[in-house]
């Protein structure tokens, strides 16, 4: 019901932007220059009257091509590559597919980005996660033409004056890596860039920012990667990774150089390793309006996904405070989602509850963590477990991860460790012990060979009944008798996009624990009753812009109520402090953008 309920208001929502006359835009430019700029080009779509205002008579062939054909044309070439690669790699499928929409999103943003919200289910996991971990993989030889902009450690002092350089006049949303680990891929130095690029194609699809006001950004810091330092064709400096204070003087003046530039933007850190994700997010939190997703984007959704796990259990949300969760992976996102579960249980106990994190067990390479782990992360240092080099308990430091399960039985057992396979059969098998009605098991790791286990291995090991999601796209699981393993897909796109764009709208200076909480409570609260009971704890990937919608409204309120909002655009915070929570769904959704040919104004 839901679903349908959905689909209206997305098809609804599109009519209503798609027939209003779109406002003009304004090119400060003519002929050949407007068809080779992807922003403006509308290929062979250019009316009679616009050729003549623009100084394009003559430069496209004579007959004027609607949107819809043009939108058919493609989609029936894409098909049609479909059919050409049959019997090829799924690798070598998927880039293929990747190149396909590449080239058009270099032509003709408009096309691009309407092919890419109507079947943003099919072809999310191609510019996003699992493909763009291959992309990255492979930038040096897919690399065509720039997007984005580079700044890198030999740009010391310059970058106020090469902000400047980016076209556009306004920027909303930043995107910023320093490629030092790429989903569970590692350091790929300057090919991290791909990430950046695939999450604000998100941003646009997802959360309506408008393509003309995104910036990915790739601060090249060098690479630890010894193939790529070896390569004579990689694309970034051949020199080891700066560390201290010289990396953080180069992140600072980035920082310095967008904010004096778009002091609104919205800035996303994205796939940094583990200390200076923590660190910069420390550093930046509370002077500029930025989140780290890795972090703070993944904690949210995981935190949605257990609150899901605790109502398909038939148990109210407040019992969230008894589930035991054993998390696998002691990384920005492992940590990310204690700290957040952690305040959601201080939230729910108030002041007199038990907020001690007894109820978590966190892994990482070396095993449990316990206080007696020499030279403790301090950031895992909270969730260590009090076991002595003696055993307690029946677990020692170290213990493996067969033996926290066998001990524990964990309600939830979730990954975020970047090690395929790491829930392996015996694992697995072990969870039919847990202490939940219906465990759940999170495979969250990206890409897909990282996923801590397949679908299918989870259903058939741990039994019909858990809850089971992974990070990146599955296809559900045929369990026989007419029923299916439901696959739900735990990924920071459900909040992300909500998050940034909230916080964009609220004219908010900072983005607080609290807007993001409401983002996740917004999340969680999506789902039915009835969609739990089968298994479903996250929505359709076809919802996206309306999840969006919603969560970008929480965060928009929030902000509001914690006095952190400024006002957007004509809206100031008056008008912000007034409106309703429907208002604001409303107000929301009014500021997206929708791909529709504008006509174009030129001016001088
Ligand atoms: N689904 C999502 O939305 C989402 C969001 C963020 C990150 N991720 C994925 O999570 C993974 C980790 O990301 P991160 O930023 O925390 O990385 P990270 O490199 O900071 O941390 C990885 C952690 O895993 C631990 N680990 C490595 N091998 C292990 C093993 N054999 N057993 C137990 N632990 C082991 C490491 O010790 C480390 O603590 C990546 O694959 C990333 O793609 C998914």
């Amino acid at each position: 019901m839901w679903n349908i309920a959905r689909a209206v208001w997305n098809l609804r929502q599109a009519r209503r932007l798609s027939m209003s006359i779109p406002g003009p835009c304004i090119v400060h430019k003519r002929g050949t220059d407007i068809l080779h700029d992807p922003w403006f080009n509308k290929d062979t779509g250019f009316p009679l009257t616009e050729r003549d205002r623009l100084g394009l008579r003559g430069l496209l062939p004579p007959r004027v091509i609607s949107f819809e054909q043009q939108y058919e044309r493609f989609i029936n070439s894409y098909r049609s590559l479909e059919h050409n690669t049959k019997g090829a790699s799924d690798a070598v499928v998927s880039l293929a597919k990747w190149r396909i929409l590449n080239r058009l999103h270099d032509r003709n943003e408009t096309l691009y980005y309407r092919v890419l919200i109507d079947n943003i289910k099919e072809f999310a996991p191609i510019v996003y996660t699992p493909t763009v971990g291959l992309v990255c993989q492979n930038y040096g030889g897919l690399y065509r033409r720039p997007r984005g902009m580079y700044f890198s450690a030999k740009d010391k002092g310059e970058m106020m004056s090469m902000i400047y350089n980016w076209p556009s006049h306004q920027v909303d949303m930043i995107v910023v890596t320093d490629g030092s680990r790429i989903l569970g891929l590692g350091d790929l130095g300057v090919q991290g860039i791909g990430i950046p690029i695939g999450k604000l194609d998100i941003y646009v699809a997802a959360a309506g920012i408008n393509p003309q006001k995104i910036l990915p950004v790739m601060l090249d810091m060098g690479t630890n990667n010894q193939k790529l330092l070896e390569d004579n064709l990689y694309l970034g400096l051949r020199q080891p990774r700066l560390e201290g204070d010289e990396y953080l003087s180069i992140v600072d003046e980035f920082m310095e150089a967008a904010y004096a530039r778009w002091p609104k933007a919205v800035i996303q850190f994205e796939d940094f390793q583990m200390k200076w994700a923590f660190e910069t997010l420390q550093r930046y939190r509370q002077r500029f309006c930025m989140f780290n997703d890795d972090i703070q984007g993944t904690a949210g959704v995981a935190l949605a996904g257990l609150l899901g796990a605790v109502r398909s259990q038939g148990r109210p949300l407040k019992d969230f405070v008894k589930q035991k969760i054993v998390v696998v992976g002691a990384g920005s996102a492992g940590i990310g989602v204690l700290n957040m579960a952690k305040k959601a249980i201080s939230r729910m106990c108030g002041s007199s509850g038990n907020v001690e994190g007894n109820q978590f067990w966190l892994l990482d390479k070396n095993g449990l963590i316990t206080k007696y782990r020499k030279d403790i992360d301090p950031a895992a240092a909270p969730f260590a477990r009090g076991y002595g080099p003696e055993e307690v308990e029946g677990l020692t430091e170290g213990a493996s991860l067969l033996e926290v399960v066998k001990k524990v039985k964990p309600h939830v057992l979730l990954g975020l460790s970047g090690v395929g396979g790491i829930f392996n059969e015996e694992v697995l098998r072990a969870m039919q012990d847990s202490d939940a009605s219906r465990p759940a098991i999170f495979a969250m790791s990206n890409p897909t060979m990282n996923a801590e286990c397949t679908p299918k291995d989870a259903f058939k090991y741990s039994g019909d009944n858990i809850i089971f999601a992974s990070g990146s796209p599955f296809d559900n699981v045929d369990l026989g008798n007419g029923k299916v393993g439901y696959v739900n897909q735990a990924n920071n796109m459900y909040l992300f996009p909500g998050i940034g764009l909230g916080a964009l709208l609220s004219g908010a200076h900072i983005i607080s624990d609290g807007m993001l909480q409401a983002a996740s409570e917004c999340l969680a609260s999506y789902i039915t009753d009835e969609d739990i009971q089968q298994g479903v704890i996250f929505p359709s990937i076809s919802s996206i812009r309306h999840i969006t919608t919603q969560v970008g409204a929480a965060v928009v309120c929030t902000a509001v109520a914690e006095g952190l909002a400024e006002g957007h655009g004509n809206v100031d915070l008056k008008e912000l402090s007034l409106m309703s929570k429907e208002e604001a769904v409303e107000y929301v959704a009014r500021n997206m953008w929708y791909p529709v040919y504008s006509p174009l104004v030129q001016e001088k």
